[in-house]
């Protein structure tokens, strides 16, 4: 039987497609996109990762077996102090405080986003927390591949560090950690629960989509 990760990865193709071509990623692909809008998703995402963070908390905490929980450890330690730190070195570059980023006001977009998030982690089974995580460390793991292969676009002088961190092996080997969770957390469910967590999924994949929509427009709240 072929593996669940197969059906999540066909069943998110198009909207995986749609943020691809994206005009956030297209122009930062160009090393054209705005910094304004940058440093927009820079403070976003944020406190997005905050809240993020706390799902491998919750997979920790629900993890079956000491080998899970460990890792689960990791990748919130990674979060915190290694993709969390990319941000406020960025934002430091912008005269931006740690301070100032931690207390960036949430835009629409982030509070679906996160709240969705951590609304399946803390209802479901770790099953249903590894659906919702994965597109964010999947997507990011495709784009970061994608973006390593454009010539010159390591020699950026905004955008590198961006690139490199999420085109590292060690972010694809996280990912691929998580991907075959998923598959191993799968493995004998009846339909109806797969069909939960490709909803999960699915939803979580336009969020992301939603999200790089949101930093381009700079979303704000009307009043
Ligand atoms: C909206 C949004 N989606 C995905 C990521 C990427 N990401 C978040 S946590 C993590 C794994 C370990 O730190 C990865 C790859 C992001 N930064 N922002």
């Amino acid at each position: 039987m072929s593996r669940f990760s197969e059906r999540l990865y066909q069943a998110a193709h198009d909207i995986w497609a749609k943020s691809h071509e994206h005009p956030f990623l297209t122009e930062m692909r160009e090393g054209t996109l705005d910094p304004e809008r940058f440093i927009y998703y820079l403070k976003q995402d944020y406190v997005y990762l905050i809240d993020y963070a706390k799902l491998f908390a919750m997979g920790s905490m629900k993890a079956g077996d000491l080998e899970t929980m460990v890792k689960f450890a990791e990748l919130l330690h990674s979060t915190l102090h290694v993709e969390m730190e990319l941000h406020r070195q960025y934002a430091g570059r912008f005269g931006v405080t740690r301070e100032e980023l931690e207390q960036t006001r949430p835009a629409p977009t982030t509070v679906a986003y996160t709240k969705y998030l951590l609304d399946a982690a803390s209802q479901g089974s770790l099953a249903e927390v590894v659906a919702a995580l994965l597109p964010c460390m999947w997507s990011y793991r495709e784009i970061g591949v994608e973006f390593m292969k454009i010539p010159g676009a390591l020699e950026h002088p905004l955008y590198r560090e961006w690139i490199l961190m999420y085109g590292s092996d060690e972010f694809g080997a996280l990912a691929d950690w998580c991907i075959s969770l998923m598959d191993r957390l799968a493995e004998g469910l009846p339909e109806r629960e797969l069909a939960q967590l490709e909803e999960r999924f699915l939803v979580a994949s336009r969020l992301e989509y939603l999200f790089w929509d949101m930093a381009y427009r700079q979303e704000e709240w009307p009043v």
